[in-house]
């Protein structure tokens, strides 16, 4: 992991346009913020094309999308791609409904940067029967091929999150093997990782180098953040990542 990217990101200060799940707005805005990045997250299509061109990276959440928010994300998809925005796709629970499958196809055919998901969620974006349980991942069977697989699929980036997590760009796939068993029970980590992931993105680095670096760099936080009580977590990954900087960091995950 090159460490100095910690501190690029700060000097950058990335703004991050995230459509989002009302369930885990504030976690997300404030880890956004702790990385220093800049988190918007807008409501109403009306102001979507404006937000849009403002922002450096976009990230779409389908967690509790309505036929509201799915008019937002249209707009905000159209500015994206037409500006050529990095685009990070969150398709949570996307097999749990037909709303879900179809509106996640419409946004896959105009295309995203990254798929970030739980093995679960790739399974089904890599056309496999999944074993999803709502928002969480089943058992899936080798999810090195499922990332590989459903970045093949659906033409782009994928982070297969979870005990491992597996970024592939559809030739290469590498592991990062960092985070800590707390993470799958604070909701909303993958919703985190999912935004942070977008502001690496706007790093002048290729995208499957960015997205690698996110990943291991957020694995690395959470699992520093492990001090043995569920309830500190949150607070300690806020402070992790407000503190870092290549200096204090030196040395880590070569
Ligand atoms: N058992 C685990 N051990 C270590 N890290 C984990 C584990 N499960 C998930 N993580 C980490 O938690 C974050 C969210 O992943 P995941 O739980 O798969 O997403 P989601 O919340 O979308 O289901 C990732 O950074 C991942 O590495
Ligand atoms: C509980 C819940 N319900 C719909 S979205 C959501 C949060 C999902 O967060 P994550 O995928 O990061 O666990
Ligand atoms: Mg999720």
């Amino acid at each position: 992991m090159k460490t100095n990217l910690i501190d690029q990101i700060k000097a950058q200060r990335p703004l991050v346009l995230v459509v989002t799940n009302f369930i885990t707005a504030g976690a997300v805005a404030n880890v956004l913020s702790a990385a220093g990045m800049s988190p918007m997250m807008p409501s109403d299509f009306h102001e979507a094309t404006e937000l849009t061109q403002l922002a450096d990276a976009v990230t779409i959440n389908i967690g509790s999308v309505d036929s509201d928010q799915a008019a937002l994300i249209d707009a905000v998809m159209a500015t994206a791609t037409q500006l050529s925005k990095p685009i990070v796709l969150d398709p949570v629970a996307v097999s749990a409904s037909q709303a879900r499958q179809s509106l996640v196809q419409s946004i896959l055919k105009k295309g995203v940067t990254l798929i970030r998901g739980n093995a679960s969620e790739i399974a089904y974006l890599a056309g496999i029967q999944s074993q999803a349980r709502g928002i969480d991942a089943g058992d899936e069977n080798n999810p090195a091929y499922l990332a590989q697989l459903c970045a093949q699929k659906q033409h782009c980036l994928v982070v297969l999150s979870g005990p491992i997590d597996y970024v592939s760009d559809g030739k290469t796939t590498v592991e990062c093997t960092m985070g800590s068993p707390m993470m799958p029970k604070i909701v909303g980590t993958g919703d985190m990782l999912s935004a942070f992931l977008s502001g690496c993105l706007s790093l002048p680095i290729s995208q499957f180098e960015a997205v690698k670096f996110g990943t291991e760099y957020f694995g690395q936080v959470g699992q520093r953040a492990d001090t043995g009580k569920l309830g500190d977590w949150s607070a300690n990954f806020l402070t992790i990542l407000d503190q870092a900087n290549s200096k204090s960091w030196k040395g880590v995950g070569k």
